[in-house]
């Protein structure tokens, strides 16, 4: 697209069709299949849900999309945004499946704060997210998972994906810290020269990983079945943590849980309004 400027109206036509670009160049869909949406109803995954209905519509996919919301049980946080799912529902006439984790592990969020405190919450949320995510995907028998994802939030996973080789190595490595620091670095790199954010993403885009790299192997939680590196996945050890009285059981410096079992598919938006604050960034937000 290079660096044009375009109006208002150019710029969501433009959006959209290099969206569908991407669809169609990288088959991401084949015609009857059940899709899922990952929709928080944040900025991310409303546009996400939009976008792709329309270019459902508009280009035939034939795809069968519904919306997966994930109730994670934090009074006076989720409320409103489960409200602006449900309008969606109705706007883009998508079927929603609302699925919470007082129902898929018997904990809400507010439950597990009082237990553990503060500090570790975030593991927890993350962790039971991204899990809570393929379950529902599961429910709505969905062959593909997608969620929605920033340009700024893609850069700054390269860049963090990057600085971790070296911080783990070191031993002070702290994920929340460093996503904080990526993403000042990212803006302060933005501030000088707009492209750099796309820039980063196109360096991820071409990464190839060494033939000696040893890869997790994708199992599955012999204690649950869901997707797991290990025998027991994350959410399992953490669960058997909670229930057992043990919440730090399973929190540390231990691997981090793969991705979904579904195929995930992210829409790349530009956020509206840039996140100034170090600590803006929602905790157990999906990296991916
Ligand atoms: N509670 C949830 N229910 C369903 N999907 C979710 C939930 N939280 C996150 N997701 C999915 O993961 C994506 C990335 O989530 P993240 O927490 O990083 O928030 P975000 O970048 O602010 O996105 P959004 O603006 O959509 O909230 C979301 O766009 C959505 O697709």
């Amino acid at each position: 697209m290079g660096c044009h400027k375009i109006c208002r109206e150019c710029f969501y036509s433009v959006f959209e069709e290099e969206i569908h670009r991407a669809i169609v160049d990288n088959n991401l869909f084949k015609p009857g299949e059940r899709v899922a949406i990952g929709a928080s109803g944040g900025k991310d995954s409303t546009v996400l849900a939009y976008v792709l209905s329309e270019l459902n519509r508009r280009h035939n996919y034939g795809l069968d999309l519904f919306l997966l919301s994930v109730d994670e049980g934090i009074t006076g946080y989720r409320d409103d945004s489960l409200e602006t799912v449900k309008r969606n529902e109705v706007q883009y006439g998508l079927p929603l499946k609302i699925v919470s984790y007082k129902d898929l592990y018997g904990w809400t969020m507010d439950e597990i704060v009082k237990a553990i405190g503060l500090k570790n919450n975030c593991t927890f949320c993350g962790v039971f997210r991204r899990q809570a995510l393929d379950r529902g995907a599961a429910l709505l028998r969905a062959e593909k998972l997608v969620t929605g994802h920033n340009a700024d939030d893609i850069a700054e996973t390269v860049l963090l994906n990057i600085l971790r080789g070296d911080i783990a190595r070191h031993g002070i490595y702290s994920p929340n810290a460093y996503r904080g620091f990526a993403r000042e670095f990212i803006k302060d790199l933005e501030r000088i020269r707009p492209r750099a954010i796309l820039d980063i993403i196109r360096s991820g885009e071409n990464f190839r990983i060494s033939t000696l790299t040893k890869m997790p192997e994708q199992g599955t939680c012999e204690r649950c079945g869901y997707i797991s590196s290990q025998k027991w996945c994350k959410a399992c050890v953490l669960l058997e943590g909670l229930n057992r009285g043990l919440p730090k059981l399973g929190i540390g410096r231990a691997r981090a849980v793969k991705g979904p079992k579904k195929d995930v598919v992210r829409g790349h938006t530009r956020p509206e309004t840039q996140r100034s604050s170090l600590e803006s960034k929602q905790c157990g937000s999906l990296d991916f």
